[in-house]
């Protein structure tokens, strides 16, 4: 048997859409793989009541065929389904680096992003690689369909999770399909700030390369309370604030020493709404790996 932690990633980071991912250290995903005569799934774990075990219908099944890699596997979700947070992604992520290893393959890790990819196009219709870049590769990662760019980095982190349902499909379906030349000037001059800012370690940069005019403010209005929770994070020392991934997940970037204060901050903003979360403190984190 061969297990694997994948962990949960943070994509788009506002400027970055379908581009940028980032690895967190936690949560994360753990997936068991045996060898088998043919592919089966088992989903234990958080949300598990909502993800199909059905090998066509998880991402799961799509890189066990894509890889010609059958086996028994089973999911332990530690990320939500339908978070943000790349859920259906670190599964993808976790059973490519798992059956990689449990077939002796050493695959190139940029392949197995393309591979994990297509788990994705399973649940959105589209096989987007800026989740599963960073769940296998760790870090900070530029997906292109040119190729991936990785980057070490290091930042503190709140990723705070309404109990809010917010799908990946659903929510691609509200981005604008076209957009001005000052928008575009705006987004790539965001776009570069963040990058410096990830080379530096540089929150104030990073934070700053995060605004997006063009497709956070239409995922923020499927999430109730996002202006004060945005706001409130502000406040307590975030530099940067915006929606993670899909959402419904609020990602924020602290100064140093203020994720607490930030984490608290955000739970009761949301609570003022109605809404209950809960806040991950966490940080960059490294990619899928086997650890028995
Ligand atoms: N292995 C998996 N883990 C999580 N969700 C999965 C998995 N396979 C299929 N799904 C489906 O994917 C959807 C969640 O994915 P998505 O909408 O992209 O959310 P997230 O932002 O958390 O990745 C749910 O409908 C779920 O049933
Ligand atoms: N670029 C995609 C990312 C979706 O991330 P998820 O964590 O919500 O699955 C998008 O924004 O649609």
């Amino acid at each position: 048997m061969v297990t694997v932690r994948a962990p949960a990633t943070s994509a788009n980071l506002g400027s970055g859409f379908d581009v940028f991912g980032l690895a967190l250290a936690r949560p994360a995903d753990v997936i068991h793989v045996e060898k088998a005569a043919e592919t089966t799934i088992t989903v234990e774990g958080i949300g598990s009541q909502y993800v199909p075990e059905d090998p066509r219908k998880n991402t799961v099944g799509a890189v066990a065929e894509a890889l010609d890699a059958p086996a028994s596997i089973t999911i332990d979700k530690g990320v939500r389904p339908s978070s943000g947070l790349g859920s259906s992604a670190a599964s993808a992520a976790g059973a490519a680096v798992a059956l990689d290893a449990l077939y002796g393959r050493e695959t190139d890790p940029e392949e197995l992003v393309r591979i994990a990819a297509k788990g994705e196009a399973v649940v959105s219709g589209e096989a987007h690689a800026d989740n599963v870049a960073p769940a296998i590769l760790g870090g900070f990662t530029i997906a292109t369909p040119e190729g991936i760019t990785s980057m070490e980095t290091s930042l503190s982190l709140v990723a705070c999770l309404p109990d809010i349902v917010v799908s990946t499909r659903d929510a691609r379906a509200v981005v604008p399909s076209e957009l001005s030349l000052d928008d575009l000037v705006g987004t790539v001059g965001a776009a570069a700030t963040l990058t410096a800012g990830v080379a530096r370690n540089d929150p104030e940069l990073v934070g700053r390369g995060m605004a997006d005019g063009v497709v956070t403010p239409t995922r923020a209005a499927l999430i109730d309370g996002y202006d004060a929770v945005s706001k409130a994070a502000t406040a307590a020392g975030a530099t940067g604030v915006t929606v993670s991934g899909a959402g419904p997940t609020v990602l924020a970037v602290c100064q140093d020493g203020t994720r607490e204060a930030v984490a608290s901050a955000m739970i009761d903003a949301f609570a003022e709404h109605g809404v209950d979360s809960r806040a991950y403190q966490t940080s960059v984190g490294r990619g899928a790996e086997v650890f028995v």
